[in-house]
């Protein structure tokens, strides 16, 4: 029988001449993975760079305010280079910004910071002595350079406000861990009635699964804070009784907006039953003011009116007015004070429950509705511009004909009082639009053309 080939030799250089090739294609994957990671860091930077060079929009900005404009962008870089979380600095910072400066003052986690009521908010907290931590997420929902701007503000003021979003739990868990907040006013919520037709799955993920998550957060910590959070006027829905007290039926929400907000309700009692969370939630009503939210219809009437362009008045399906009980910033702010000051502490710790704990809901209205129609005219007058208006009917998108605040519940349990009419509140809003945006000397031209009698369609 004939002896096998010797084969040792050409198996031992297959086996060298494939240990060479693996290793040569180990070289190759890692020099073409570092090749790679460099070139996403690259990417990455260039991309950081012209989103923040070219966001916000120039056209949003007017030209007198180009270096506000310049420092928010590089403003915007630093917050989102130092975004992460968690180094000795970072915790120097929040601890700083949550420590109360007077005797037995709150600490209080302000989410939603940089939004309109939370930044009026914070001011007010930040003010009278009490430490104020700020939680913002920055998202796009309308012009973020106005919410850098707001944080901008709050910082000269020595309030910090963290950026992260509500979903982002170890987030929440470590300012907890670094600071023993005795309350949440909790704020940050996907706003706006009609935009829920278009992105529905950013109100579940706000209003119903962020709330959840702090308030998973929060009935572990120990302490358990006490809960002060923003409800709306929007759960009253269809009710026809009016004015809206608590006391009324909220089952019956027109649109989803209004649909989370009654959730978080409904959530709310089940924290507060299982855990001994203290929680109060405020009814909001069409809040205005200075630093407001673009997407309202009283901001965009007045850029539009401005612009020369047609504003739509909406009238309801049985050809009457829409009305809603405007209500002014300042008093919504006494309103959250006073609701904090009065709110009992949680009764838990670490998760469990150990004895009942409070448990409330408020309007927080002007008890005065306004005629949509009414607005218009009054920002007419303050603007010296003649509207172009177009009214249709309300179309069938959520939006509630009428809304009006009985607030006596609130008044007999912390004093709330509104005391801004809407004249007077539009006034202070249309003096800092126009400071704001760089145009006071376009519309003092405008107020002189009309007092000289001109046109100034
Ligand atoms: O109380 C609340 O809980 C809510 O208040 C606010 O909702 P609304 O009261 O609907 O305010 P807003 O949009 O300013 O419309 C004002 C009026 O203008 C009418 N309207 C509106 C748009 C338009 O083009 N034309 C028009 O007539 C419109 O029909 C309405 O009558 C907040 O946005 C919401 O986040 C929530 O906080």
């Amino acid at each position: 029988m004939a002896s096998p080939p010797d084969t040792s030799k050409t198996t031992k250089l297959e086996r060298y001449n494939s240990y060479l090739r693996r290793v040569n294609s180990t070289k190759l994957l890692s020099a073409s993975s570092n090749l790679l990671f460099r070139a996403t860091i690259l990417i990455s930077l260039l991309l950081l760079l012209f989103f923040t060079l070219n966001y916000p929009p120039l056209s949003d900005l007017s030209s007198s305010s180009s270096s506000s404009s310049t420092h928010r962008r590089l403003s915007f870089l630093s917050s989102a280079l130092s975004s992460s979380f968690g180094g000795p600095t970072w915790e120097r910072q929040v601890r700083h910004s949550a420590t109360p400066r007077r005797p037995s003052g709150l600490s209080v986690l302000v989410t939603g910071a940089a939004g309109f009521v939370g930044s009026h908010a914070s001011f007010a907290l930040r003010k009278r002595g009490d430490g104020v931590l700020g939680l913002d997420n920055f998202n796009h929902y309308y012009d973020v350079s106005l919410k850098r701007a707001r944080q901008d503000l709050l910082r000269a003021r020595g309030v910090h406000v963290v950026e992260g979003d509500l979903n982002d739990s170890p987030l929440l868990s470590r300012l907890f861990d670094v600071v023993p907040f005795t309350h949440v006013l909790h704020l940050a919520a996907q706003a706006g009635v009609r935009f829920a037709m278009k992105n529905p799955q950013s109100y579940v993920a706000s209003n119903v699964a962020g709330f959840i998550s702090l308030l998973e957060v929060a009935k572990s910590a120990d302490p358990q804070p006490a809960i002060v959070w923003a409800s709306s006027s929007s759960v009253y829905g269809l009710n026809r009784q009016s004015p809206f007290s608590e006391a009324h039926r909220t089952d019956q929400p027109a649109s989803l907006y209004a649909a989370t907000k009654k959730a978080g309700e409904e959530i709310a009692h089940t924290y507060n039953h299982i855990y001994g969370l203290s929680l109060t939630g405020l009814r909001f009503f069409t809040v205005y003011g200075p630093w407001g939210r673009p997407d309202m219809a009283y901001f965009f009437f007045t850029k539009d009116i401005l612009q020369g362009k047609t504003i739509s008045l909406f009238k309801t399906q049985d050809d009457k007015e829409v009305a809603r009980d405007f209500t002014y910033i300042d008093d919504v702010v006494r309103g959250c004070l006073g609701a904090l000051d009065t709110a009992e502490k949680s009764t838990g710790s670490g998760g469990k429950k150990r004895g009942p704990a409070q448990l409330r809901v408020y309007n927080l209205g002007n008890t005065s509705p306004v005629p949509v129609g009414r607005l218009v005219s009054i920002l007419e007058g303050l603007l010296g511009v003649k509207a172009k208006k177009h009214i249709v009917r309300m179309p069938r998108n959520g939006d509630v004909p009428y809304t009006h605040a009985n607030v006596s519940l609130a008044g007999r349990d912390f004093g709330y009082r509104p005391t801004t009419d809407l004249a007077v509140g539009l006034r202070k809003f249309v003096k800092w639009y126009v400071g704001y945006y760089g145009i006071q000397s376009k519309v003092n031209k405008l107020q002189e053309g009309s007092r000289g009698g001109s046109d100034s369609k």
